[in-house]
């Protein structure tokens, strides 16, 4: 497919609801007691498969448009599925369930599609095998399809994680709140907080003391009525792209802004980025944002940043080709276990574009103020290297052909017609 190349953006955008939240109103919807009704979740592929899962598990759900409402059946009210479940692309669907199935008292196998079977689960297996979940890989691997049988008997554990992830520890709190006393979980940085904050809004108890986390089992939380706020995640690409090209104005409609999420707030306005946050709704965690064309500069982004920013990467290695100076990404390894090695592919990629980046062992170096040109370029299957390929198309002069642009539709459906209707020509 021929990518959109413009003069200039200029309009607004409704950003689409935040996948991570979206995925944990069914999860949460459904080991409720009550009904939780769910507006503005993500129709995107990901989310959907969230959606089927926990049908095949036995709950109740119905997709009223607005609305989606779940019959919450309670912690221990889960059926076995017939077969399989497939959870496609979503290493959220399917490490979060393995945390909700490790309190039953039966058998289930996930699998995912050709990406996921690849994507690593010891780092599940693990704690959840010492909570008391019996887990298997295929032929007795950490990859999917994945095997997990569940037990009422779950032991609380203490958990220091050896790696920043949200996954993880949100399947921990999932199988906590079926164990009976206090797990507790030392994250090694500070990662997304959707999980602790949804458990508190299903009316749960958990504490935070910076990265260590307690919660006392069993809970059993109730259904809510919910409202998902935009991604920003989905907005990172409108920012980098109203910043780099010339001329520019967008205004992005309801972004989440939750602390834990807002890395790249913070980086490209330490950049020197032209962001203005408008109507923050602090019931909602979300804002109005207004970004326009920015002289940048480079940065080094490291540590206790790296999970703040994790899936805007790609995107922000970018937004470094055309900063004054050199920009560092480290401490990012978690990057190569994503959808596919997104190092290597951000490297790859935007190098055939004419970028001078080079990979390293945890991230990537980028030389800014270089031009891109026209190329054939490869999402390598992943929605966010797919997407961040058509902000680099943007300011290309010539032609950029993507190969296999259906993957975006894993995370944002709707994104090439919300770039179109931004797109201004001087002609
Ligand atoms: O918990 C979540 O919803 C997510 C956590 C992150 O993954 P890790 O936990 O593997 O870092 C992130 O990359 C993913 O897109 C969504
Ligand atoms: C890594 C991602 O998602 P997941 O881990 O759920 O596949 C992502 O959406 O960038």
């Amino acid at each position: 497919m021929r990518l959109i190349q413009t003069e200039y953006l200029q309009g607004s955008v409704d950003i689409p609801a935040d996948k991570s939240i979206a995925h944990r109103s069914i999860m949460f919807g459904a080991i409720a007691e009550g009904e939780t009704k769910v507006t503005n979740f993500l129709r995107a592929q990901d989310c959907l498969n969230t959606l089927q899962a926990f049908k095949d598990l036995g709950v109740p759900i119905y997709d009223e448009g607005e609305t989606i409402t779940i019959t919450g059946v309670g912690a221990k009210g889960l059926s076995p599925a017939k077969q399989t479940i497939d959870v496609g692309n979503s290493g959220t669907a399917l490490r979060l369930l393995l945390g909700i199935l490790a309190g039953t008292t039966f058998e289930t196998t996930l699998e995912g599609d050709a990406s996921l079977n690849k994507r690593p689960m010891e780092r599940m297996m693990i704690p959840l095998s010492q909570m008391g979940a019996t887990i298997t890989g295929a032929f007795h691997s950490e990859f999917p399809p994945i095997t997990i049988q569940g037990t009422t008997q779950l032991t609380p554990i203490e958990y220091h994680m050896p790696i920043a992830s949200a996954q993880v520890k949100s399947a921990i709190l999932f199988a906590a709140l079926q164990a009976e006393g206090m797990t507790k979980i030392i994250e090694k940085e500070t990662s997304r907080n959707h999980t602790e904050e949804m458990i508190i809004q299903f009316g749960g108890k958990i504490q935070t003391d910076g990265k260590v986390i307690f919660l006392q089992g069993p809970q059993q939380l109730k259904g809510q009525e919910m409202t998902v706020p935009g991604d920003i995640s989905s907005a990172a690409f409108f920012l980098v792209a109203g910043a780099i090209v010339p001329n520019s104005e967008i205004i992005l409609k309801n972004v989440g802004i939750n602390f834990t999420r807002t890395g790249i707030i913070d980086v490209m306005k330490q950049m020197g980025a032209n962001i203005q946050i408008v109507d923050n709704d602090l019931m909602n965690q979300s804002a109005t944002l207004i970004i326009s064309s920015s002289s940048l500069n480079a940065a080094t982004i490291k540590g206790a940043m790296i999970p703040r920013l994790i899936d805007e990467l790609p995107v922000i290695a970018l937004l470094a080709t055309q900063a004054q100076g050199t920009t560092i990404i480290k401490d990012a390894q978690e990057l190569k276990v994503k959808e596919t090695n997104r190092i290597d592919a951000t490297a790859q990629e935007l190098q055939k574009m004419g970028a001078n980046i080079q990979a390293t062992q945890d991230g990537l170096v980028i030389q800014g103020k270089t031009a891109l040109h026209g190329a054939k370029v490869s999402s390598h299957g992943d929605h966010r290297i797919g997407m961040m390929l058509q902000i680099a198309a943007l300011i290309s002069k010539e032609e950029v052909q993507l190969e296999n642009p259906e993957v975006i539709a894993i995370s944002y459906p709707n994104f090439f017609q919300d770039i179109k209707q931004l797109v201004k020509r001087t002609e």
